[in-house]
């Protein structure tokens, strides 16, 4: 007991050291910081002192030019120097809170010293920068903390791996610099941290989870080698969690070859986008380029479009009768799959060796360029040339002919009126343009500047529209591709439907992905940045054909696709998703499965396990809560009295975030209409951008990827969910909730869940009052 109390005693007067020494590298870092600043303003200031212009000479031109690049190379790195004391200023702000969270005691093997290895957030060394007081959690010494109890370790370096012995792991509850627990632990990580942690109340921001990272969500962090990792996880496993953490974790190893511009990290919809933002900050991290696949998609097609989303989609298929419902679903799924990709390449190959649907170049009302003309120029090109480098050349002969006629244009008399329309400021930037040119300019270099300006003017929209290749008509000649389609009646059906869209310039979420990749095709991919690593959030979500473009787009991309089979809300569009376990990669593939679920209590976990789609067995992580609780809504009960009563109760149990859930937008819109006169509620729609706290209506599949301390379904009653695809989203709307789960329904209840033991919830036939 007392060596207990002695070493606990040496943990707190070591947390006051290593806060004295955060706190003296604060003031060191301050007073750099404001003395790079100052040299920072200086040097923006006197720039032009040290350097002497003079051009002369060549060689003189030269000298200059090197003297001002010099000078900027002084002034970037001071720069760099002042940015990058600010990042270490908001480190070490992080580490006086929390310092570190916890320690190993590790011997290296064939050594006789024992190391005592403290983890943090972020590294810090003692005042002679010799020893290091704070591990980063990234370290590769860091990873045994979340890998082993006491015992036989070892850990992998970059270039090898290290064997030792654990003598000691511990865990540190420090909160604002204040010492609140000490725990030491033989099993992996004591479950006080993270039972701590997690019954807690839900957050409208999601929290860095590295003191309490978990052996196999570590493997999915620390995972190298293959080019595609592929994470299956339970609901509330931690998969979200475990992205952003692994982003983190390669930016700390990548340094020189992987920056948070560089990673792309796709999320299901804009709440969610919110909702994880803080991680990597809170991690030191810059954050990383964020969107969603619609957005990505949309920043690649046609500005005047209006491309649908997935979540219209649904709600579209969800408003049809059964009947209609099947030959859609048909559709989609053809649309979904590699094999339409291949049809595109089928149909590109015959473009390229027949013609392409072009536009007349018109200019001021006349023809300019006719449509055949540009036809003849394409047929005349080489027969097996791919099709952007035909476009290239294409591009570059009318940018050429375009030359062409502005010479002729130029002494047009028209051009002379436009002169007369100028402003006095343009007519003096011509004037001393021409001075420049010519020392004894006259009247007549004036007009010459002047007609050039007025042709570099008017021609350029001209130009700019053939250099975004809009002289091509790729939109219809996708519409042709859609029309001459063969297949099943489904198809021909969906055809019809799709061709009046398509014509009032509305593009369907099927048909939108498809559009992107048959334009690139012809005109080249639009890729803006280099990317090296892209995350995909609910990859259960993304089609084959989704999939393959994102491969196709960057071929030399990592991904790590995180997702859940059970959660595939657009079961529907596919048959096959990435995150299958039989899904196809062409590139080598390691598969990870998290099947230890966090979110939620037990209680809950066991009662959704009944009806999760694929079965597959989830553990529980063993925290208690009460069991959820079915309700029967009799006649005599509206549905809206009985919300306000659930809401109430709720909220006097001391939850803070409920969320009622609904399966589409429009009965969330009811329930809205009923409630929001009553109560302060919030309606969750797709163009929501944040998440509060409060009482929230939403329907599922916005609710993905977040959580809720309590969570209302509210209508689980057999008309609603019955489909086999039903399934998905009730099972995505109950794993929502973190401590407390009440499903509702009227008549009779969703046959998904009468598979549910009468001993896993708590039954009501209606709501006392
Ligand atoms: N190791 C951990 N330590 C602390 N909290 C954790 C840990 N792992 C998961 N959690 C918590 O569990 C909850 C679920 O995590 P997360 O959202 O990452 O899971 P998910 O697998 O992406 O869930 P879903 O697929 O259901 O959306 C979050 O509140 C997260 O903070």
């Amino acid at each position: 007991m007392d060596k207990q109390n002695n070493n606990h005693e040496f943990e707190y007067q070591r947390l006051e050291k290593v806060l004295d020494i955060i706190d003296k590298k604060q003031h060191a870092l301050k007073e750099q910081s404001s003395k790079v600043k100052e040299d920072v303003v200086e040097l923006r200031k006197t720039f032009w002192d040290d350097i002497t212009v003079n051009m002369d000479e060549m060689d003189d031109i030269i000298e200059t030019q090197e003297s001002i690049k010099q000078q900027s190379n002084i002034l970037a790195q001071k720069e760099r120097h002042y940015g990058k004391n600010y990042q270490r200023m908001n480190q070490l702000e992080r580490l006086k809170n929390q310092p570190y969270f916890g320690r190993v005691d590790f011997q290296e093997e064939g050594s006789e010293e024992v190391e005592k290895i403290y983890i943090g957030t972020s590294s810090l060394m003692d005042e002679e920068e010799k020893d290091f007081l704070i591990y980063d959690w990234r370290a590769p010494i860091s990873s045994i903390y979340y890998d082993y109890a006491p015992g036989p370790v070892e850990y992998r370096t970059e270039e090898e791996t290290v064997y030792g012995d654990m003598s000691l792991k511990r865990q540190y509850m420090i909160r604002n610099g204040k010492m609140k627990g000490i725990f030491d632990t033989s099993v992996t990580i004591r479950d006080e941290m993270l039972q701590e942690s997690l019954s807690q109340a839900a957050d409208t921001q999601m929290k860095s989870i590295v003191s309490t990272i978990q052996q196999e969500q570590n493997a999915v962090i620390r995972h190298r080698g293959s080019k595609v990792l592929v994470v299956q996880g339970a609901a509330g496993s931690g998969k979200t969690s475990a992205a952003l953490q692994r982003i983190a974790y390669l930016l700390y190893h990548h340094r020189t070859n992987l920056t948070a511009n560089q990673v792309l990290l796709l999320s299901p919809n804009d709440l969610f986008t919110s909702y994880v933002a803080n991680v990597l900050p809170e991690l030191g991290e810059e954050p990383v380029n964020q969107q969603t696949f619609h957005q990505f998609v949309l920043k690649g097609t046609d500005k005047a479009l209006r491309v649908d989303t997935p979540f219209n989609q649904m709600e579209k298929l969800m408003s049809l009768k059964e009947e209609e419902q099947q030959p859609q679903i048909e559709a989609i799924q053809h649309f979904s799959s590699v094999a339409f990709m291949e049809d595109i390449n089928h149909y590109l190959e015959k473009l390229n060796q027949t013609n392409l649907t072009f536009r007349s170049i018109r200019f001021r009302n006349e023809l300019l360029i006719d449509k055949t003309e540009i036809e003849n120029y394409f047929a005349s090109l080489e027969k097996d040339m791919r099709l952007p480098n035909k476009i290239e050349q294409l591009r570059n002969w009318l940018l050429q002919r375009i030359r062409e006629i502005q010479k002729e244009e130029i002494k047009k008399d028209w051009v002379l009126d436009q002169i007369q329309l100028l402003t006095k400021d343009d007519y003096m930037k011509a004037y001393h343009e021409a001075e420049s040119e010519h020392e004894d300019s006259n009247i007549q270099d004036e007009e010459k500047v002047l007609r050039e300006k007025i042709i570099r003017k008017t021609f350029a929209p001209l130009k700019k529209m053939i250099r975004q290749n809009r002289f091509i008509n790729t939109f219809k000649m996708y519409m042709d591709l859609i029309a001459e389609l063969n297949g099943n009646n489904a198809i021909q059906e969906y055809k019809a439907e799709a061709i009046r869209l398509l014509r009032k310039k509305q593009l369907p979420w099927e048909l939108a992905t498809a559009y992107n990749y048959f334009k690139g095709e012809i005109i080249g991919h639009e890729v803006t940045r280099p990317v090296h690593l892209i995350v995909i959030d609910e990859a259960q979500d993304y089609t084959p054909f989704q999939f393959a473009y994102l491969k196709h787009l960057y071929p030399y991309a990592s991904f790590t696709l995180l997702g859940d089979v059970n959660q595939a809300i657009y079961s529907y569009a596919s048959e096959e998703n990435p995150i299958q376990e039989n899904a196809s990669f062409k590139e080598s593939t390691e598969r990870i499965v998290l099947t230890k679920s966090y979110r939620s209590t037990k209680p809950i976990v066991d009662f959704t396990s009944y009806f999760s789609p694929s079965n597959q067995p989830v553990e529980p992580f063993e925290r208690n809560g009460a069991l959820p609780e079915v309700i029967r809504l009799t006649k005599s009960i509206s549905e809206k009295d009985a919300l306000l009563h659930k809401i109430e109760e709720k909220q006097n149990e001391g939850y803070e975030t409920i969320a009622i859930i609904a399966k589409t937008a429009d009965a969330c819109d009811k329930i809205y209409q009923k409630l929001h006169k009553e109560i302060r509620i919030k309606q969750i729609n797709e163009d929501t951008k944040t998440y509060q706290k409060g009482i929230v209506v939403v329907p599922v599949y916005l609710a993905k990827g977040i959580e809720f301390d309590s969570v209302i379904l509210a209508d689980a009653s057999s008309e609603v969910y019955s489909h086999a695809a039903d399934k998905f989203l009730l099972y995505t709307a109950c794993t929502r909730a973190m401590h407390d789960l009440t499903v509702l329904y009227t008549e009779e209840m969703s046959p998904f869940l009468s598979e549910v033991p009468k001993e896993n919830y708590r039954y009501a036939t209606i709501v006392e009052r």
